[in-house]
């Protein structure tokens, strides 16, 4: 698909209303996604699509801490959002036979709020704690201790009449979620038995997912259908599974509800997905930096005038996908569209790739 097909024709400067107004494309979590989520969700490790091998070495963790009897050791769960990572945490809790609780780091401000949380818990219970490097410090300092001798100090009263009154825990599993590993502080990451680093989902691996969620949402769909929503998921099956979700009421609505790639293809191009799955936003930057600065390099700044938006929402929303894609490379000097980003688009290139392209160029 090129710019033509989906984007303004001759505007130069595309504008945008709402970019970031239910994107279609974003991993994260929306009030529709949680409420379909629960049923969509695999419940054991053998119906978790991927991650071969975070599911092989887990599938050793829980087998043999089941073996011994004992509670699994404590699991981090790194990777990107929409990857299965709270999946993945329900999973662990199921195999071993062992009841839930989740949380998250900013639900977490005081180290009391979390001593509340680990001395409700049963023995043996696991604990899910999302986005755990947002936790505030002191109750950071607390998690080392639970982690490791399943103990916490509460500190009762205040200023030099505090005392600490230890307090046992059961023994429990916690399991870590985060977007960035690396902004753990070593000492917590150290006191994990297992760390797992989810990936992106292959197309092949998102087809799987996609035609698993069509049976539970007993949607018909063929496997060019699947490949066609698969390969605009941008390897998250959160995507693929709001995509597939948007297809069906297209397909519902214009046909007889079943999904082949014509459907799926024409739904997508009503919903602005386009064939690799780039959005509105993610095309008008990439838009702007061709067509008005002959593809860079340009500042960050300058870029984001021409699209009308914020500098955050260009550097955080589109370009991050846009440079794992290959299409806009970050260089000191600028933003720098590549010869992938001209194809893509349906433009040509200025000759020799224009200044400051050479190395992407192979020039
Ligand atoms: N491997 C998988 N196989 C099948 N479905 C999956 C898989 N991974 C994730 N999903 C589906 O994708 C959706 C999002 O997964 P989940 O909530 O576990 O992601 P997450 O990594 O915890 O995201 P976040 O970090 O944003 O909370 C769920 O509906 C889940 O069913």
């Amino acid at each position: 698909m090129n710019w033509d097909e989906t984007g303004p024709d001759t505007d130069e400067r595309p504008h945008l209303d709402d970019p970031l107004d239910d994107r279609l494309v974003d991993a994260g979590a929306d009030g529709e996604d949680t409420a379909v989520e629960a049923a969509l969700r695999p419940k054991d490790l053998d119906e978790f699509v991927g991650q071969e091998k975070v599911r092989e070495q887990l599938d050793l963790v829980l087998k043999a801490a089941r073996a011994r009897g004992a509670t699994a050791d404590h699991v981090l769960l790194s990777g990107a959002p929409g990857l299965g990572k709270t999946t993945l945490s329900m999973i662990i809790a199921a195999e071993m036979n062992a009841p839930i609780r989740i949380t998250s780091g900013p639900a977490i401000q005081h180290a009391g709020d979390l001593a509340a949380i680990l001395s409700s818990l049963q023995e043996g219970e696991v604990l899910f704690l999302d986005e755990i490097h947002r936790m505030s410090r002191p109750a950071e300092e607390m998690l080392y201790m639970a982690m490791e001798d399943f103990r916490v100090d509460v500190i009762v009263g205040k200023g030099p009449g505090a005392t600490a009154i230890p307090l046992e825990l059961p023994p429990f599993t916690l399991v870590g979620a985060t977007t960035r590993a690396g902004l753990l502080p070593p000492p917590l990451r150290d006191r994990f038995g297992f760390t797992g680093h989810m990936e992106f989902y292959s197309p092949v691996e998102l087809e799987r997912v996609i035609h698993r969620s069509a049976r539970l949402l007993d949607v018909e769909i063929d496997v060019v259908g699947a490949a066609e929503i698969a390969g605009r998921s941008r390897g998250t099956p959160r995507i693929a599974n709001r995509l597939l979700r948007r297809v069906r009421d297209y397909a519902q609505v214009k046909a007889d509800g079943r999904i082949d790639r014509d459907i799926a293809a024409a739904a997508l191009r009503v919903y602005e997905v386009d064939a690799r799955g780039l959005d509105r936003l993610d095309r008008a930057v990439l838009g702007a930096l061709l067509k008005l600065f002959g593809g860079g390099p340009v500042g960050l700044s300058t870029l984001a005038v021409a699209v009308g938006e914020e500098r955050e929402t260009v550097e955080e929303v589109a370009e991050p996908f846009l440079v794992r894609e290959g299409l806009l490379a970050r260089t000191p000097r600028g933003r720098v569209a590549t010869p992938a980003a001209w194809a893509h688009l349906g433009l040509v290139p200025p000759p020799h790739g224009g200044k400051g392209q050479q190395g992407l160029f192979g020039a």
